[in-house]
């Protein structure tokens, strides 16, 4: 039985304890349903609540929604369903509004906003994840608040997230983030849907995604969002998978992560492994290699240390692969060591084995990274 009846934990001491936190925030909260103009006293709210958690040194990336909403009113667009083309027209033009309302609100504490529009494509390429993980993991060492959506305007309907419930968890996954708060109108996962069953009753924790509580979240609903519980329980997947926990809170009142912390209601959904360790176990277990590396004495010492295996230390690159593929790292006497994700495709791969760091950029003709493979991208066996 994977729901478990009281949470051990308290929210205040979940957050706190998260170095990353990603906060996805519903079209309803943002923008006014009857006026179609953005809530600025709530919003004004939710950056006051960022900045208290930027202040106890934990980074913060915002997932927000709001575009298509914000949008469709300047275009003078009509209540209800909209095309595909309406939609991503509304979304060009909400955007610019919704990126400026969160630069004024987070800059009044001082903050630095960053946007960033993902594509489905983005987060399913490997070698266009590595480029948003890096980008992402500058930002957060710079100080920068990420506010993140989709690019609706040229995402089509194949190649769409489609709700930025699974775009958060791919966010939360790309960033490494141990905590993924969904910020809803709605304060958890009920054992049915209680708009229409009176007998439902709300979970604290949910410890694994079975069968029962997929059922529990029913079918999407549509209004000015999209998704219902059913995109929510996808997200818990696909974050706990990353060993990122998820919490589904209400988001309606004014400072929601600040009254979560303070025991507002909320369902907990329980990650039963850090992020690096899923990352680890991914990269080592479900990614077929596509060459090896031959690397020296010195480098599986720091290898075995939890090092980046830098050039310098690699004596040959055999087989054909682009940046960001899997690869087996081998010893000089051939023993496997482990695999990672390399930075660099075969060619300079090959070109810069045996080389220090800082010969890179003469010999190819850039500046790549300094490692060959990061640590963070390396799952060493034993
Ligand atoms: N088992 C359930 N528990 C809670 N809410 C449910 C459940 N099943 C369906 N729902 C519906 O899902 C809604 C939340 O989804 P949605 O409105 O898309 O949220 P958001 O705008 O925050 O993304 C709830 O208000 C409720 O109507
Ligand atoms: N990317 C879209 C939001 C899509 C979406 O999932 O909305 P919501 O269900 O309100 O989180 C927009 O900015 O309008």
């Amino acid at each position: 039985m994977s729901i478990v009846e009281t949470n051990p934990l308290s929210s205040r001491d979940r957050l706190q304890a998260a170095g990353r936190i990603v906060v996805k925030i519903g079209s309803a909260l943002l923008v006014d349903q009857a006026s179609g103009k953005l809530r600025r006293q709530w919003l004004e709210g939710i950056a006051a609540d960022v900045a208290a958690i930027k202040a106890r040194g934990q980074d913060v990336v915002i997932v927000s929604s709001g575009a298509i909403a914000l949008g469709r009113r300047h275009l003078g667009l009509p209540k209800g369903v909209l095309k595909l083309e309406e939609k991503q027209a509304a979304a060009a033009v909400g955007q610019i509004r919704l990126s400026h309302a969160w630069q004024d609100v987070l800059g009044e504490h001082g903050l630095t906003t960053a946007q960033i529009l993902l594509t489905l494509d983005d987060t399913e390429s490997r070698r266009r994840y590595l480029n948003g993980r890096s980008t992402m993991a500058t930002l957060l060492r710079l100080g920068a608040v990420p506010v993140i959506n989709e690019n609706d305007t040229v995402a089509t309907s194949e190649i769409r997230y489609g709700d930025n419930d699974r775009l958060a968890a791919r966010v939360a996954e790309l960033a490494t983030a141990d905590c993924l708060v969904l910020l809803s109108d709605i304060d958890g996962l009920y054992t049915a849907n209680p708009n229409t069953d009176p007998s439902a009753r709300r979970l604290d924790v949910v410890t694994g995604i079975t069968p029962e509580i997929e059922a529990m979240a029913g079918e999407p609903v549509s209004g000015v969002g999209t998704g219902g519980m059913i995109t929510k329980v996808e997200a818990a997947r696909v974050a706990l998978a990353a060993g990122c926990s998820m919490v589904i809170c209400a988001g309606q009142v004014e400072r929601p992560i600040s009254a979560l912390e303070s025991g507002a209601n909320c369902t907990w959904f329980l990650a039963d492994r850090s992020p690096r360790q899923a990352r680890k176990m991914w990269i080592g277990g479900s990614l077929g290699p596509k060459g090896r590396l031959v690397v020296d004495e010195g480098a599986a010492r720091a290898l075995a240390q939890g090092k980046s295996l830098l050039p310098a230390g690699v004596r040959a690159v055999e087989g054909e692969f682009s940046r960001g593929d899997a690869v087996m790292v081998v010893g000089p006497e051939g023993r496997a060591l482990g695999r990672g994700l390399i930075a660099y495709g075969a060619e300079d791969a090959r070109a810069i084995a045996g080389h220090k760091s800082g010969e890179i950029e003469h010999i190819l003709g850039y500046r790549g990274r300094d490692e060959m493979i990061h640590r963070d991208d390396l799952a060493i066996d034993g």
